[in-house]
C-alpha cells in the first residue's frame, strides 16, 4: 500500500474524510516537498494537495509527488472550502495553533473539524527502504566525521571547540548538524543535555559527545562517552555499568519485542549497579526526518517493535557535582533481529 492508501486507511478508523497535514515532517513525509514548513496537505477521499506560496513554485513543481495549488492564506483554504462541505476534516491536534484552527473554523463552516493525533507519526515509525537507506547514510556521515574529531578531544581544548569543528565538518559536506551538539566534560557530564561550553577539557575526565546529522532531511543521532587520560575508579565504573546496559539492550532488540520492556531491561542492569537512579531518561527513540519521533523506549511506552523501525538505544547515569556517561547506538530492526547503524568505536574505560 502507498503512504497515502495506508493514510486513508487510518483516517478511516479515526472517524474522518479528509485531513488537514499541518506537521512540516508530515508534510514532507507525504507529498516529498521538502520546505515542509511553508506548506500544508490536504488529504480528502478523492485527491491530496499540497498548499504552499509563489516562493516555492519550481520547488514544488520538481519535489511534489501530489498536486500543487499556489497560494497564500486564506486564498488556500477559500480553495478548499467547497469540496469540504459536509465532511468530518480532521486536523493535527498536536500541530495546529489556536489561532489556524480559529481560521479553518472560519473558512470552513460547513465542515466538522476533528482533532486527530498520530495518524501520520505511526505511518512514520515503519521505515521505507529508501528512508533506511537516507538514515544509515546520515550515520555512516556522523561516523566519519566522529573519527575525525575524536582526535581533537583532548585535556587543553574546549568543548565548544569540539563541537564547532563537528558542526563545520558536516556542513562542508551539504550536511547539518541534527540538533545542537552535546559535548560535556568532567562535571558537565552530569547533565544529559550538556551541550558544549567554553569549559576546557581536563586530563582524567570523561566527555560525552552527542550527535547527529541532517543528511537529505534524515536525521542520525550517536552518542559515545571518551576518556581523556586515567578517569576515576568510580566514573570507569559507571561507565562500563552503562556499557553492559547499552550493549544488553541492543542485543535484545528484535520484532515482536516492547520498547518499555528494552526501557526495563536497561534499567535493571543499572539499578544493579546502583545507578537506577541516576538514568534520568528514557532508553530511546525512533529517528527519521525527526531526531525524536515514535516508536519510543520508554517505561510508558506501548510500543511494540516491527522491521523497518530505527530506534536509538541509549542508556546513561548522571551524578550531579562529579559526572555522567552516556553511549547511545542507532539499531535498524530488521526482519530477524537487528543491524546497528552507528559503527563509531566505543572505548574500554
Ligand atoms: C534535543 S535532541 C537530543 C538528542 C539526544 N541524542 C537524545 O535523544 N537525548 C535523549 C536523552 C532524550 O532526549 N531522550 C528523550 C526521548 C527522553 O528521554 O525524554
Amino acid at each position: 500500500m502507498s503512504q497515502l492508501e495506508q493514510l486513508r486507511a487510518a483516517m478511516g478508523r479515526a472517524g474522518v474524510d479528509a485531513l488537514w497535514i499541518s506537521d512540516a515532517a508530515n508534510v514532507r513525509y507525504l507529498s516529498g516537498f521538502t520546505s515542509g514548513k511553508d506548506g500544508k496537505v490536504l488529504v480528502t477521499p478523492q485527491d491530496a494537495t499540497l498548499y504552499t506560496d509563489a516562493r516555492y513554485t519550481v520547488q514544488a513543481a520538481q519535489e511534489s509527488r501530489v498536486p500543487t495549488f499556489i497560494a497564500r492564506p486564506p486564498a488556500t483554504l477559500e480553495h478548499a472550502a467547497p469540496g469540504l462541505a459536509g465532511l468530518r476534516v480532521g486536523f493535527e491536534a498536536e500541530s495546529l495553533t489556536v489561532a489556524e484552527l480559529e481560521q479553518l473554523r472560519t473558512y470552513w463552516p460547513q465542515a466538522t473539524l476533528v482533532g486527530t493525533a498520530g495518524l501520520l507519526s505511526d505511518l512514520r515509525m515503519v521505515k521505507t527502504p529508501d528512508e533506511v537507506q537516507a538514515v544509515r547514510d546520515a550515520q555512516a556521515l556522523a561516523d566519519r566525521v566522529f573519527a575525525q574529531v575524536r582526535p581533537m578531544i583532548r585535556a587543553g581544548v574546549r568543548e565548544l571547540d569540539v563541537a564547532l569543528e563537528i558542526e563545520s565538518l558536516l556542513r562542508r559536506v551539504g550536511a547539518e548538524s541534527a540538533f545542537e551538539i552535546i559535548v560535556a566534560s568532567g562535571p558537565r557530564g552530569a547533565l544529559p543535555h550538556g551541550v558544549a561550553s567554553d569549559r576546557v577539557i581536563g586530563d582524567g575526565e570523561l566527555v560525552t559527545v552527542d550527535m547527529g546529522a541532517r543528511l537529505n532531511g534524515y536525521n542520525s543521532d550517536m552518542t559515545r562517552t571518551v576518556a581523556v587520560g586515567t578517569p576515576s575508579p568510580e566514573m570507569a565504573r559507571v561507565y562500563r555499568a552503562v556499557l553492559e546496559a547499552e550493549e544488553a539492550a541492543v542485543r535484545a532488540v528484535r520484532p515482536g519485542v516492547r520498547g518499555a520492556d528494552l526501557d526495563a531491561l536497561a534499567r535493571d542492569i543499572l539499578t544493579g549497579h546502583g545507578l537506577g537512579e541516576a538514568f534520568a531518561h528514557s532508553l530511546g527513540h525512533g529517528v527519521g526526518l525527526m531526531v525524536h519521533e515514535g516508536p519510543s523506549l520508554r517505561g510508558s511506552s506501548e510500543d511494540v517493535l516491527r522491521p523497518g523501525m530505527i530506534v536509538t538505544v541509549e542508556p546513561g547515569a548522571y551524578l550531579p557535582d562529579v559526572g555522567g556517561v552516556r553511549i547511545e547506538d542507532l539499531v535498524l530492526v530488521t526482519e530477524d533481529g537487528h543491524e546497528v547503524l552507528s559503527r563509531s568505536e566505543k572505548e574500554a574505560v
